[in-house]
């Protein structure tokens, strides 16, 4: 606690000294801003490190090492704990310990080897920040864009990177905790991926499928803006990745959509604007074990998209020029691939979705004939439905047929109070007694 109350004057020591650089301004808030983003999947990180930090003292777990170091990475993107930990990991690094052990006697480190990772995963971070620095200072100094020259080396992992280590590190998740059940096991639930650029036309396609052929619609993106209306502890780090046109983690996401699923009951299922690069498609089929029917693509030029989302007026953060034209870049480099993947599989019906709504729909009823029309469904299961009904019938005519109502009225005969009600109101046409044998 102390030595995070020092941390100004930590950073300063570590930083003027050596590069005659001050990371407070406009730097430090653009680094803050990383954080925010950073903050929820550091927390998960964190309790990994913790479990690292336990088995890194079993031998065995030391050819992990380089990987160790790789998923420290995004724990230590905030510079703050980089500079404290840094500084405490120095403190407790294995070669000062003798020293440190003569100035106090007491002092003792439990993991030597955890403390030299974190040593050298500091090094490493602050070098990069180093980079990145000097890199704006330089182009600052050349009069070019400030934020252009800081983005160009941003001192944190890409999204691509940040999952690979979270699925490196495999166990982020807690399972006890909002642990989601599975798909009951008998049930085949078919998906069909609906993708496409923002503003494609793909929810206005999705509501038309739901009308005529009974499928149940599930936005991922309207999942994940529900998800930070409830105040959830993900909602921050959510609303920052849509405002940057980011692809948020694969575990949320799928979490949201696997509970929609289960808790909607419908065995047939439009996921639209999933998956958004590889790993989110890999994440998915590996989690729920479902492999999409097809993948129904919209295909539409930029120009006419962004036109469309300029108009769109549905109050959207994400609907402005900017993130627009991030959303765009994102689309063109992790989620075309999806498309090429699924493609490769000849699992893919393309659709051109410039064409004025009711035409577009044309196309994709002819895809969606072999999942018959709703009304068709519904017919299917209509003796199904109507199985209690029919029964019904079925015993008001019985109970016409005198032999059969002597059978009946013996077995109610049995029941105490429907046999005296029997008697008293006479509702058979024979005395029950003369049907006993
Ligand atoms: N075929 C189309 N022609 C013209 N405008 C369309 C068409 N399809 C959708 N739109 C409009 O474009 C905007 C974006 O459509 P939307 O379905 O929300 O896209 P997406 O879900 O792919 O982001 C909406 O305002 C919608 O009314
Ligand atoms: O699986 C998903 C779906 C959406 N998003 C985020 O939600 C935003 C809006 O997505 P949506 O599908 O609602 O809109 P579209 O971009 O298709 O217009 C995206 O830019 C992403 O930031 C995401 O991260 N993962």
């Amino acid at each position: 606690m102390e030595i995070w109350d020092e941390s100004d004057v930590l950073r300063r020591e570590i930083f003027r000294p050596h590069h005659d650089i001050d990371v407070a301004g406009e730097v430090e808030s653009k680094l803050r801003a990383e954080i925010d983003v950073a903050r929820a999947k550091t927390e998960r990180l964190r309790g990994e490190v913790r479990r690292l930090e336990g088995e890194l003292t079993n031998k065995s777990l030391r050819p992990i090492v380089p990987e160790v170091l790789k998923a420290l990475k995004p724990y230590l993107q905030s510079p703050k704990r980089v500079i404290i930990e840094g500084v405490e990991s120095l403190l407790s690094w294995p070669l000062l310990t003798p020293v440190l052990n003569f100035l106090r006697p007491k002092y003792r480190n439990p993991f030597p080897i955890f403390s030299s990772i974190i040593f050298l995963a500091t090094t490493l971070y602050i070098n990069e920040l180093e980079i990145s620095i000097s890199l704006r200072h330089r182009c600052e100094r050349r009069g070019e864009e400030k934020t252009e020259a800081f983005e160009s080396k941003p001192p944190s992992l890409s999204d691509t990177e940040i999952s690979n280590i979270i699925a490196l590190m495999g166990t982020t998740v807690d399972p006890s905790k909002d642990a989601v059940e599975s798909f009951p096991g008998d049930k085949k639930i078919s998906v069909v991926f609906v993708l496409g650029g923002p503003g494609s036309g793909k929810g206005t396609q999705c509501a038309k499928i739901v009308e005529n052929f009974g499928f149940t619609h599930l936005s991922a993106g309207d999942l994940l803006r529900a998800e930070i209306k409830s105040g959830s502890e993900n909602g921050t780090m959510i609303s920052n990745m849509i405002k940057e046109g980011k692809i948020v983690p694969s575990e949320v996401t799928i979490k949201l959509l696997q509970k929609a699923m289960i808790e909607n009951g419908n065995d047939k299922f439009l996921i639209d604007g999933f998956p958004r690069n590889e790993e989110n498609r890999a994440a998915f089929e590996s989690v729920t074990k479902i492999e999409p029917e097809f993948i129904l693509f919209f295909e539409c030029p930029e120009e006419e998209m962004e036109r469309r989302l300029l108009s769109r007026n549905q109050g959207r953060d994400d609907d402005n020029i900017e993130t627009i034209r991030k959303r765009f870049k994102v689309f063109m480099e992790s989620s075309m691939p999806v498309v090429e993947y699924y493609d490769q599989k000849g699992k893919v019906h393309k659709v051109d979705a410039m064409k004025p709504v009711d035409e577009v729909f044309e196309t994709v009823k002819a895809i969606f004939s072999p999942f018959n029309s709703k009304n068709q469904s519904e017919y299917h299961h209509g003796p199904v439905l109507y199985l209690p009904f029919i029964v019904l019938c079925f015993n008001c005519l019985l109970l016409s047929s005198s032999p059969f109502t002597c059978n009946l009225s013996m077995l109610l005969n049995k029941i105490p109070g429907i046999a005296r009600y029997s008697k008293v109101t006479g509702s058979t046409d024979q005395p029950v007694e003369a049907c006993i044998p």
